[in-house]
C-alpha cells in the first residue's frame, strides 16, 4: 500500500524520532528518510549512525521533498511545526503524524489549522525510556507496546491505514482513541507518576542538607521508583503545560490518597495500613506483563549472587560464551554475609530468557523478574 520509494521527513532526531526511523528502514529499506533537528549534533550523529539517509538544511527544505511527515519533538515544538506546515503552501497531499505524549492540544491545533488536503493522525508510542538523543534509538523500542493513534475528525481511513503500514516495523499494537481519552489515561499512568518521581528526588535532595548520607543510601527501591526523573526536562515541561487540566485533577485525587494513608499512620491503624498495601499489591500484581503491551522500558533479570568481587566477570563470561549481549549490569544490593542482587539489562525479552537459562545451567544462581 505504501509507495516503496516515497520520502519521509522525521523532524526531531532524538530517542523516539531515531527509533521510528530505524523501524521504518527495517521494514522498507528503499524508502528515503530525510531527517531534521535543530541540534546539528543530533543530525550529524543520525547521519553517521545510518539512521537517516540525508539531513535537511531546514524544516521547510525537508518538507518540500516529503509526502509523509513524522514530528518527533517535545510537544510545544510540535504545535509550532504544525503551524509552519499549515503556512507552507504545499499543494500536494501530505500525511502528517506526531509521537508526542499528549494529544488534545496537538490534534485540536491540527484540526483548526491544517488545510483539508493534509491528513493528520496523532500518534503516541507507549514505550521509551529516560534516555534521550538519537544515540539511544533502537529499531525494537516499540516492540509489543501499544501505539495509540488519535486521528483528527476529518482524517480519512486510507491515511490511517497508510500510517499503520508505514509503522509496521515497530511491531507495536495499534489502538485508536479520542485525544481526550488518551490524555486522561496517560495523565494517570505516565504524567502524574513522573511528577511523583521528581518530587521524591527533591525530597531526598532537601533531606541531604540534614543527613549527608542520604545520597549514598539512595539505592534499590528509591532508584527504581525515581528512574523516570532522569528523563529530558524539556519534554516533561511541555507535557505538563499541554495536559494541565487532567494533571490538576490527578493532583487533587492524589492529595486525598496521601491523606488517606497519612491518617492510617497517624492513628496507628494496623489493619488500615495492611489493607492499603495488600490492595495495592493485588492490583499491581494483576497488571498485564509488558509482553501484552504495558510500557516496555527494560528487560531486566535479577540474579541472587554471592557477594564476592569476581561475580560480575563470572556471569558476563557465561553470557559472552553464549553470545548473549547485555546493555547494563549492576549490583543493586550488597550487605556482608548475605547474597547480593545483580541486575542485568537486555535489549530483548528473548535475550533475557536465554540468559536466565544460561545462568541457571552454568552458575546455578537463582534468577527472577521484577515486572
Ligand atoms: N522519551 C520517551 O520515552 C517518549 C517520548 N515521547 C514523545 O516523543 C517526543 C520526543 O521525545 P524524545 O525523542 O524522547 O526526546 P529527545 O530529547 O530524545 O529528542 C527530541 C529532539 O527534538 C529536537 N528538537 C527540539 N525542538 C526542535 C525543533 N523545533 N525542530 C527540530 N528538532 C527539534 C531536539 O533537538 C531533540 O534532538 C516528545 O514529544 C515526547 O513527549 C513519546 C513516547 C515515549
Ligand atoms: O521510561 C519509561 O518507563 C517511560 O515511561 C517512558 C515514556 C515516557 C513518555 C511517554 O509518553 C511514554 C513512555
Amino acid at each position: 500500500m505504501n509507495d516503496a520509494n516515497e520520502t519521509i521527513l522525521i523532524a526531531g532526531l532524538g530517542l523516539i524520532g531515531g527509533s521510528i526511523a530505524l523501524s521504518i528502514k527495517k521494514e522498507y529499506p528503499h524508502k528515503k528518510i530525510v531527517g531534521y533537528d535543530v541540534s546539528k549534533e543530533q543530525m550529524v550523529a543520525a547521519t553517521k549512525l545510518g539512521i537517516i539517509d540525508v539531513a535537511a538544511d531546514s524544516f521547510m527544505a525537508g518538507l518540500d521533498e516529503s509526502s509523509m511527515i513524522v514530528l518527533a519533538t517535545p510537544v510545544q515544538q510540535t504545535v509550532k511545526m504544525l503551524s509552519d506546515i499549515a503556512e507552507s503552501g504545499i499543494k500536494r497531499e501530505l500525511t502528517i503524524t506526531d509521537v508526542g505524549s499528549t494529544k488534545q492540544k496537538v490534534v485540536h491545533f491540527a484540526e483548526k489549522t491544517l488545510p483539508k488536503h493534509y491528513q493528520f493522525i496523532g500518534g503516541h508510542p507507549m514505550a521509551g525510556s529516560h534516555k534521550s538523543g538519537v544515540i539511544a534509538a533502537k529499531d525494537f523500542l516499540f516492540e509489543n507496546a501499544f501505539y495509540i493513534l488519535t486521528p483528527a475528525k476529518e482524517t480519512n481511513r486510507q491515511a490511517v491505514d497508510r500510517l499503520k503500514d508505514l509503522l509496521k516495523g515497530t511491531n507495536a499494537h495499534f489502538i485508536e482513541m479520542t485525544p481526550e481519552e488518551h490524555d486522561a489515561v496517560t495523565s494517570v499512568i505516565s504524567h502524574f507518576p513522573h511528577i511523583v518521581a521528581a518530587s521524591l528526588v527533591h525530597q531526598a535532595h532537601h533531606f541531604e542538607e540534614q543527613f549527608p548520607l542520604v545520597k549514598r543510601f539512595a539505592a534499590g527501591g528509591f532508584r527504581d521508583i525515581t528512574r523516570i526523573a532522569s528523563s529530558n526536562p524539556a519534554m516533561w515541561r511541555d507535557i505538563l503545560l499541554h495536559n494541565k487540566h487532567k494533571i490538576l485533577d490527578r493532583f487533587h485525587e492524589w492529595k486525598k490518597e496521601i491523606d488517606r494513608i497519612e491518617a492510617f499512620v497517624q492513628q496507628e491503624d494496623a489493619e488500615g495500613l495492611f489493607s492499603y498495601f495488600q490492595d495495592a499489591k493485588k492490583y499491581r500484581d494483576g497488571l498485564p506483563l509488558r509482553k501484552k503491551g504495558a510500557i516496555p522500558a527494560f528487560y531486566d533479570l535479577y540474579v541472587d549472587v554471592p557477594d564476592h568481587p569476581g561475580v560480575i566477570s563470572e556471569i558476563t563470561g557465561h553470557l559472552a560464551s553464549e553470545n548473549i549481549s547485555i546493555t547494563n549490569i549492576r549490583i543493586i544490593e550488597t550487605r556482608e554475609d548475605i547474597n547480593g542482587i545483580l541486575r542485568i539489562s537486555f535489549q530483548t525479552d528473548d535475550d533475557r530468557k536465554r540468559a536466565e537459562i544460561c545462568i541457571k545451567n552454568r552458575a546455578n544462581y537463582d534468577t527472577f523478574y521484577a515486572d
